[in-house]
């Protein structure tokens, strides 16, 4: 952890004069951060379900129900139907029970909707029941809940006994260096989070998501890199926006703060020198991209709403996956579309340790090459079709991401396609609110470990002007039930010498199909 740096607190020339600009009361705001329309508030809420009032026989015709009222109401009349599909389907009820399963199945849209709104009207009912002064009291403690499951998860306390027996406290503390007293208060704060049971005093048992603690890989890796990694440098983001208000740097982040890499290095790096730490990250990343609405599928799937590929297919395309960590995305359009060539680029430790070969399939691994390549420097793959980027552009703030678009621009043919697959960000209100505390929180542990961001529709489009004319946007899609869009720009420079000047780097570069062409299997 990194020494408190009071000096630089109190230092307000950390505002440097190039990177801000004077609005209109006279007050610095700095440049290359999100436009604040998004704030604005007074919109109806979208999706949120009209309630017809009714009033109940003990109430007066003319005195409507109070939301708390209507909100049970409307809490009731959604789980019973939820209730209903689940019994209609055979499936098991939610439970806490530490056999019930971890996840719902895939439900029905209308099904799902009324899942989202038990989620959120329960939240909203909480709240009111709360009151403003209790909520805002004891809300500030939900980090002593998160507190409690860091330590609990980081002694792997979950693993200690099997999922279908119970342990006394006493057993439990004879197989954790952890202090008893520390083990019992610890375990006891997460309880009330349905993590553990006490079924009788001083006996613990295991719940479904103790037991998920135990026995997925990938959660463990989840919570330990969201506890250890991203919640210590939580601690100091409000350190690193005091010093560097404009907060864009990657070496200026809260992460860097934390761990003592101020101007030193980004986190890619400090966890590129800590290999168990990378892996950790890269099992976070597995448990993420496997959660509900994130996987990959809803990319591949064209009939969902996905991204439709087969006229690259028809023409025996390219598709360059830039940052494709070991080319899943690839692997699985590759089973879709047969003639597609792939190209996954990623830093040369990704490259090296990606599977070989990349799948079991050899009609698909044979077309899809691993390439390091930084995609800070120019691209090298050139005149292909499309060039994606999957949760890459999100990890930076907008000078970056203009300079990573830019340094596409070399390589790119007329009407060659930039795909950014992320979370695009709807104006408040208008998400289901279970998606958009995800995606705002996500928008939030971007700044924290990166300074970087999740963006409007409109910030993408005035990134893609930023970075060049050339860009023509295209616009967002959203497969449906997924939170990540699909933002679009084509290649279309207006001035004939940007087209001749690609058209010449295209006709006499060696690497423009030999780039694509060897395809050497995955590295
Ligand atoms: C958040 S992960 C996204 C991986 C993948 N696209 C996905 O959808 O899961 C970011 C990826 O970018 C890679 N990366 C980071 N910096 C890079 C750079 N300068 N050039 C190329 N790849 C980089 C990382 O190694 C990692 O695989």
């Amino acid at each position: 952890m990194s020494k408190l740096r009071i000096t630089s607190w109190l230092s307000p020339s950390t505002y440097s004069s190039s990177s801000t600009k004077t609005d209109a009361e006279g007050k610095k705001q700095p440049q290359h951060r999100r436009s604040l329309s998004m704030f604005r508030r007074g919109e109806p809420e979208a999706n949120a379900t009209k309630i017809v009032a009714t009033s109940t026989p003990a109430q007066s015709s003319t005195v409507p129900p109070s939301r708390m009222v209507v909100l049970a109401q409307q809490i009731t009349k959604e789980t019973e139907k939820l209730e209903t599909y689940m019994r209609d389907n055979n499936l098991p009820m939610p439970s806490f029970d530490v056999d019930a399963p971890a996840d719902f199945p895939k439900l029905p849209e209308d099904i799902l909707k009324s899942r989202q709104e038990i989620i959120r009207a329960t939240k909203e009912l909480n709240l009111l029941a709360l009151g403003p002064r209790e909520s805002l009291r004891w809300g500030v403690w939900e980090f002593l809940d998160i507190l409690a499951l860091q330590v609990i998860s980081h002694f792997g306390i979950a693993k200690l006994f099997p999922a279908d027996s119970t342990i006394t406290l006493s057993e439990l503390e004879a197989k954790t260096s952890l202090d008893p007293i520390n083990l019992a208060r610890l375990l006891r704060l997460i309880m009330t989070k349905g993590i553990f049971c006490e079924p009788s005093h001083g006996v613990i048992a295991h719940t479904a998501a103790s037991r998920l603690l135990a026995e997925d890989a990938d959660m463990e890796a989840w919570i330990g890199f969201n506890l250890e990694d991203i919640f210590p440098a939580s601690a100091h983001v409000l350190e690193a926006i005091k010093t560097y208000p404009e907060a864009t740097s990657l070496t200026q982040s809260g992460f860097c703060f934390a761990f003592d890499t101020v101007d030193k290095e980004p986190m890619f790096v400090t966890f590129g020198k800590d290999p168990n730490r990378a892996r950790r990250m890269g099992r976070a990343m597995v448990s993420l991209t496997g959660g509900e609405g994130y996987e990959v599928s809803y990319f591949v799937n064209v009939e969902g709403g996905g991204y439709d590929l087969s006229d690259v297919d028809a023409a025996g395309g390219t598709f360059v996956d830039i940052g494709g960590s070991h080319g899943f995305v690839c692997v699985d359009l590759a089973t879709r579309y047969k003639n597609i060539k792939f190209v996954v680029q990623d830093l040369p430790k990704t490259v090296d340790s990606a599977p070989k070969p990349i799948c079991a399939d050899p009609q698909a691994a044979d077309r899809i090459a691993m390439l390091a390549h930084d995609f800070f420097t120019p691209q090298v793959t050139k005149g292909a079709d499309v060039y994606y980027f999957r949760w890459i552009i999100h990890n930076y703030s907008t000078p970056y991401a203009i300079k990573i678009l830019q340094n596409l621009i070399p390589a790119l043919k007329p009407g060659a396609r930039i795909v950014i697959n992320d979370h695009c960000l709807l104006e408040p209100g208008q998400e289901n609110s279970w998606d958009e505390s995800v995606m705002r929180r996500m928008d939030v542990v971007m700044l924290t470990l990166l300074n970087a961001q999740e963006r409007t529709e409109a910030e993408f489009r005035q990134l893609f002007k930023d970075a060049s004319d050339g860009f023509f946007f295209k616009g967002v899609t959203r497969p449906k039930g997924c939170r990540m869009s699909i933002i679009e720009a084509v290649w279309q420079p207006k001035d004939n010498a940007l087209v001749e000047k690609a058209d010449a780097i295209h006709a006499t570069d060696a690497t423009n199909e030999a780039a694509v062409a060897p395809m050497p299997t995955a590295g």
